[in-house]
């Protein structure tokens, strides 16, 4: 209660509010900035089956919005009344209401204007031989000076229609103060026309400021969704667009239908870009972005969101236009069931055109392994671990390479998962040492997460300390010469003019270890679709583990003794290094250490199993170490399958994908992110030779 109400309690007189008043109040209820008032007049302009509407603003739209069109104009006849309140061409009675597929359909929009600004229009229909220029004000038209005739007045014009709003809410001043700066209110504009202009590409639009040449967003007629967003949105986004549809299923009562351009996994945004039109209509619909956004946070890093553009198609008659004054919030009937479908089937196309996720597990499950028919890198993750397997379990990959005390045998041949495509189909055409650099791939930013756990902290400080200085500068500064044997893990790199081989198996794992570092509790997720069952996977693993065999336990109680130990630390497992095993027990995602690296996922009941006896529990620090070293293991390439094979069984695509990967992803990545280590000099990295030296062996030759 006021103050002055509780000192006088004799009531105040009720009095009618002026009209005037009246009806700026409810103009301003739709015209809250230039940008409002535009769109309402980019609709009219639609509506009137333009294909060219061309925006002038001045001062941010305050001072003047011009939008001139080449529709079908408005009869003479109809000028006196066409800035009174209720009147329109598009809704006679109220069932109309319900089939309402124009834009506008109340009769307001250019009333309220009128009440705000100053308003004039210049038409001409097809029918007429000139054009007619009318003035308004307060709803009607503007009274006429001594001595001139009432508008509409004859003037020049082409066919259609120009509206001229002028200063404002230049009689309202609270409005005025409320806007924004005029490159604010200019950029809404922009917004607006950006957005009308990818939903009907056939249209073109222009907008400019007032005595500029050259239009700030131009877009041709006739052009196409795709190509739109291309032009105003830029290449990096229309080169990440999927198209996806969504319809009607036999389930739903109404018939509705999605049109969706959507960005893959491979764009990234601050924040979402989320163009929603439901019949038309540009509307926001907070829920529906939510549910995008949360389709999205599966395959986007932390912090990152997709660009959106939906036109969804629902019948009229289910749709409530009419909830809100600015029509920009609509309700709709089956709202939930349609916002899942769309989802769901954005959600499947990023499954199909993701390199990396999500995983088909069948192979997996079902114990096979190696396929003759696994993809080439050229075939994406499309395909992966679908194809038939051959099921050679008893093979043991060689560890010939492997470093540390660490069993690095792994028990499944080991075969890498087809992993990120070339932008050549075969792979050989970056074989050769003369193409090794520029690499082709561009290494994604990673960026250190924000994390203050002490551990954590100490564990990346002795990274740093750990450094070694010459060696990190040789792996940041070489130039890759090839692989020299896949199945021992060897490649040649130059620094300046030596040659070292190195050991590929040894540095990825210190680069995945690094990479796991630099990510904690931030990291990326590959999901797993359909989720396999944690115990299966322990299964597998547990029963062709040979050091089962020699503990007193039986095989089922090792599982059941992983799996609960797994399962009471979900939680911890989740947060730090998202892998997220539900409490029905499925392992639903992984971290992604690189987004253009695929581990090779036959290798996940090992990894699982080991996380059992080789992680140390007991102590933070020393948990999150040996989890993240027991990580990179997994990650890292291991060695082909060569025991129980002979050469010829080994996949050519196979082998091409890991060269190709070793090559054009792990390197680049070393290149930018190892600081290596101390520990493998002499073993890891050995000088072979000296280029100058090398030249006199020839001089002397
Ligand atoms: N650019 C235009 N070209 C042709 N006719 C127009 C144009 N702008 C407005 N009109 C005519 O003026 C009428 C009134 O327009 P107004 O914007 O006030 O209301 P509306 O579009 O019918 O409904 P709403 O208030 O919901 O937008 C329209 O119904 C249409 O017949």
């Amino acid at each position: 209660m006021s103050k002055m109400a509780t000192e006088n309690l004799e009531p105040l007189p009720i009095k009618r509010l002026q009209e005037a008043l009246i009806n700026r109040i409810a103009a301003g209820e739709i015209i809250h900035r230039p940008a409002s008032a535009l769109k309402e007049l980019i609709e009219n302009c639609l509506d009137a089956g333009s294909t060219s509407i061309r925006i002038t603003s001045k001062e941010g739209g305050m001072k003047l919005l011009q939008i001139q069109d080449n529709g079908c104009g408005i009869r003479k006849a109809d000028l006196p009344i066409l800035a009174e309140r209720f009147t329109t061409s598009k809704l006679s009675t109220f069932s109309d209401l319900s089939r309402i597929a124009t834009y506008g359909f109340r009769g307001e929009a250019l009333a309220s204007i009128s009440h705000v600004a100053r308003l004039s229009v210049i038409t001409k229909t097809k029918s007429d031989s000139c054009g007619w220029r009318a003035v308004y004000a307060d709803g009607a038209l503007a009274p006429p000076k001594p001595g001139q005739s009432p508008d509409p007045k004859p003037c020049a014009g082409n066919g259609g229609t120009v509206i001229t709003i002028e200063d404002l809410f230049y009689n309202t001043p609270t409005r005025l103060a409320s806007l924004r700066s005029t490159a604010e209110e200019y950029s809404r504009i922009l917004d607006v026309v950006t957005k009308y202009a990818i939903h009907n590409p056939h249209v073109s639009f222009s907008c400019k400021k007032a005595g500029s040449t050259s239009p700030d967003v131009t877009t041709p007629s006739g052009s196409e969704v795709k190509q739109t967003i291309q032009l105003l949105y830029g290449h990096s986004i229309a080169n990440e667009l999927m198209h996806v549809t969504a319809q009607k299923s036999d389930v739903d009562l109404q018939p509705w239908e999605a049109d969706v351009f959507c960005s893959n996994a491979n764009y990234q945004a601050k924040k979402t870009i989320f163009l929603l039109f439901i019949n038309h209509r540009l509307v926001e619909c907070s829920r529906m972005k939510r549910a995008l956004e949360a389709a999205y946070s599966a395959i986007l890093p932390k912090g990152t969101f997709p660009f959106v553009y939906l036109s969804l198609i629902v019948d009229p008659s289910s749709v409530d236009v009419n909830v809100h004054p600015t029509k920009r919030e609509v309700h709709f009937l089956n709202e939930e069931v349609i916002t899942e479908r769309v989802c769901d089937a954005i959600q499947n196309e990023l499954g199909k055109q993701s390199h990396s996720r999500p995983f088909q597990y069948q192979t997996l499950l079902t114990g096979g392994i190696l396929s003759k028919e696994r993809p080439t890198p050229a075939d994406g993750a499309k395909d992966r671990g679908e194809g038939p397997s051959e099921g050679h379990h008893d093979a043991p990959a060689d560890s010939s390479t492997s470093k540390g005390s660490r069993a690095k045998k792994s028990m499944f041949p080991v075969v890498n998962q087809a992993t990120q495509p070339s932008p050549s189909s075969d792979p050989k055409a970056h074989d050769s040492p003369a193409t090794q650099s520029p690499s082709p791939l561009k290494i994604r930013d990673i960026k250190e997460s924000e994390c203050y756990l002490t551990s954590v902290l100490n564990l990346r400080h002795a990274l740093i300390k750990g450094k070694h200085k010459q060696l990190t500068e040789i792996l940041e500064k070489h130039t890759f010469v090839g692989i020299v044997d896949l199945q021992r893990s060897l490649s040649l790199i130059q620094h300046s003019t030596k040659l070292y081989l190195v050991n590929n198996s040894a540095l990825s794992e210190e680069l995945f270890y690094q990479l796991g570092l630099r990510q904690f509790a931030d990291f990326s997720r590959m999901k797993l679709q359909p989720p396999p069952s944690l115990r299966s996977l322990l299964q597998i693993a547990v029963n062709v583990e040979p050091s089962v065999q020699q503990s007193k336990l039986t095989k089922d109680q090792v599982v059941d003794k992983i799996f609960g130990l797994l399962m009471s630390r979900r939680e911890m497992l989740a947060e730090y290094f998202s892998l997220h095993i539900s409490s029905s027990g499925s392992v639903e995602s992984l971290p992604l250490l690189l987004r253009d690296y695929i581990p090779n996922l036959d290798k996940l009941p090992h990894f699982l199993m080991r996380l059992g006896p080789q992680v140390d529990w007991t102590s933070e620090t020393e948990c999150f170490d040996t989890f993240l070293r027991e990580l990179a293991y997994f990650y890292t390439p291991g060695p082909l399958p060569l025991i129980g094979y002979q050469a010829t069984d080994v996949d050519e695509g196979q082998v091409k994908a890991e060269e190709w990967q070793i090559q054009h992803v792990l390197f680049p990545a070393m290149r930018r992110y190892l600081r290596a280590p101390q520990s493998l000099l002499d073993r890891d990295v050995i000088q072979i030779a000296n280029l100058p030296d090398l030249y006199r062996v020839f001089e002397r030759c």
